[in-house]
């Protein structure tokens, strides 16, 4: 029995809420978390049986107790109960004996279905992410799964691993607890009832507070811990420019939010908290037990000795459910959190060829590309072009024209909504995606960087390249020198921010890798960020090498630096409303020209 006071304090991480009867079963079967439970039930009912007979086997040693005590009491001499006293002890000690293996061998079931469930899900959610559209991860996917892999995944073990048989064992020790003071005087076990009803009551009407709540609860957190990190992430930017205001006034309506959620519950169950408060403690149940029991006494229908059962057991009831009420809790988060797994597993995955095909060449054509992100409003209407191989095509247009959008769907981030890219003569869609993406360099501005040596960093481009290529790619891209001068040379590790290298630096490094790639399509967005002169210079030199004799797509935000692309192709509004080459395209006077003229009165003014 458990000694501890039982809370009822309304906080996330231990809310109010109850193993009241019929809740648990139907969090059980209910979607996502009975769907991924299915192939371990075996194991879960067999963690669940050893629980509650631990739980059960558990009550000796105190039962063995309250029978002494009755027995001594009862007795003439207590040379006369000595054997009686030594056959409870025997109980007793195997009673403790038999929990603790019990407990024990419950525990490494739930651990051995917990291993075999999340082992599954972590597999299915890996070969599940090798499936969706690389559009996902760019938008949102990073942050989502990094939730699912560790905090839902972590939910998920506590609810399989503990929350069951914390939930389990403590409804049977309520229940083993309450037959015996049955057995003992059913008159003072209905006083005892009086008691546990109105605490069991009051945690039911708690925990369905709990469920409106909980998701509320749960947002604002997650929302205060962003802001924050929102805040710590950007302290540069908010310090130079004073705009910690804004963020913290973010920070501050999230803490508002949450701070609103816990009144309207607090509000909401203060009825229920303080019953639980009031009945759900040993003090209490004590006071009740000894008043009824000495009435009892004192009217002839209860002996001394049968009351001790009630105070050595009876007053440990209450706080007996305190473990269910933490397990039904993980049981409500774990539900929630395998519904988030099961939203990832679902999202869509990109079609994969019915009838792969092999593109011959690789001449570029987009037919009537049309795209939208939302399937509403159309981002990209029907745009029609030719890239040739070996020819440099550049998008240009005003921000949010559509160019990256374009760029992002010949290597499938997303599929078009209508019409069709072509590579080779074959649509994007009917070549395998290894092949696909084996056929094209992307270099963008986000410099992805993994955390290992420099070497390892562009073998990227060509895992199976040896070392002497790996240098000559990036003797190609203009950094082998820099490269050089690093404390470990090659060997060195770079951490998420670049270990010291340069921004334009690193965008030699990323160039490396396309160049060691090889692929005969690249598909580059060019830096919108100055660099200094020299490494302005570098990284030119460096693109000029890796596209020398390729099909080129580049994004092009400074204009200066494709005035000799083979064709320009302006973007407005997601409409292609120019093309030709630069010299044509300011004989025309239209928007390139304007794009033009602005960047010029730019760099003069
Ligand atoms: N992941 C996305 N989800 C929804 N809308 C998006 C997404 N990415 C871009 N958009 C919208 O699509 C439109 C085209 O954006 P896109 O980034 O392709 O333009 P862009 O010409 O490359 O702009 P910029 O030069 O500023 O990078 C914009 O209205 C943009 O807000």
């Amino acid at each position: 029995m458990t000694s501890t006071e039982t809370s009822t304090k309304p906080t996330v991480a231990n809310p109010p809420g109850a193993v009241a009867g019929g809740t648990v079963p139907r969090l059980v079967r209910a979607g996502p978390l009975a769907r991924m439970l299915r192939p371990v039930r075996g194991h879960l009912i067999g963690c669940a049986v050893l629980s509650a007979l631990g739980s059960a086997a558990g009550f000796a040693p105190y039962v063995a107790v309250a029978e002494i005590a009755r027995t001594a009491l009862g007795a003439p001499s207590p040379a006369a109960v000595i054997p009686a006293v030594w056959t409870w002890v025997g109980i007793g000690v195997a009673g403790a004996v038999l929990r603790l293996l019990l407990l024990f061998l419950s525990s490494r079931l739930g651990h051995v279905a917990d291993a075999e469930t999340l082992h599954a899900i972590r597999v299915r959610i890996v070969r599940h992410l090798g499936v969706l559209p690389l559009g996902w991860f760019r938008a949102t996917g990073s942050g989502a799964v990094k939730k699912v892999m560790t905090d839902d995944l972590e939910e998920m073990h506590q609810l399989i691993a503990h929350s069951m048989g914390e939930i389990i064992g403590a409804a049977v020790a309520v229940v083993v607890g309450f037959g015996y003071l049955v057995l003992v005087d059913w008159r003072m076990a209905l006083v005892a009832l009086a008691v546990l009803i109105p605490t069991l009551v009051s945690y039911q009407v708690s925990m369905r507070s709990m469920s409106s709540h909980l998701a509320r609860l749960i947002a604002a957190e997650q929302r205060i811990s962003t802001s924050a990190v929102e805040y710590a992430d950007g302290i540069t930017v908010v310090k130079t420019f004073g705009t910690g205001g804004r963020i913290l006034e973010r920070f501050a309506r999230a803490v508002r939010d949450y701070a609103g959620a816990m009144r309207a519950w607090v509000s909401e169950t203060r009825y229920s908290s303080a019953i639980c408060h009031l009945t759900g403690t040993e003090m209490t149940m004590l006071a009740v037990l000894l008043a009824a029991g000495v009435g009892f006494v004192g009217a002839g229908w209860l002996t001394v000795p049968d009351l001790l059962p009630f105070l050595i057991i009876g007053i440990g009831l209450p706080t007996s459910i305190t473990p269910a009420v933490q397990g039904a809790q993980g049981l409500r988060k774990g539900r929630m959190a395998a519904g988030h797994v099961e939203d990832l597993l679902e999202r869509a995955a990109l079609p994969a060829p019915e009838h792969p095909q092999r593109p011959v060449g690789h001449r570029i054509e987009l037919d009537d590309v049309r795209f939208s992100y939302d399937g509403v409003s159309p981002v990209l209407a029907g745009i029609s072009a030719v890239c040739e191989p070996g020819t440099v095509t550049a998008l240009v247009g005003p921000s949010g024209a559509g160019k990256t959008t374009l760029a992002s769907l010949l290597p499938r981030f997303y599929d078009v909504t209508g019409g069709a890219i072509r590579i080779g003569g074959v649509d994007v869609r009917d070549i395998p995606g290894e092949t696909l993406l084996a056929s094209m360099s992307l270099v963008f501005q986000d410099v992805v960087l993994l955390r290992d040596t420099v070497a390892e960093n562009i073998r990227i481009g060509r895992p199976v390249a040896t070392d002497e290529e790996v240098r000559e790619a990036a003797r190609t891209a203009q950094v082998h020198d820099v490269i050089e001068k690093l404390p470990d040379g090659y060997g060195t590790v770079l951490d998420a921010l670049g270990g010291g290298l340069s921004g334009g630096e690193l965008q030699r490094l990323t160039i490396a890798r396309a160049v060691l790639s090889g692929a005969p399509i690249v598909v580059l967005d060019e830096a919108t960020a100055a660099l200094d002169p020299d490494n302005e210079a570098a990284v030119q030199d460096a693109l000029a090498e890796l596209v020398a004799g390729k099909t080129v797509i580049v994004i092009a935000h400074r204009l200066h630096t494709i005035r000799q692309a083979d064709q320009i192709l302006v973007l407005d509004h997601g409409q292609l409303v120019e093309s030709g080459r630069h010299h044509e395209l300011l004989a025309r006077n239209g928007l390139y020209a304007r794009l033009w003229a602005a960047q010029r009165n730019g760099e003069h003014a």
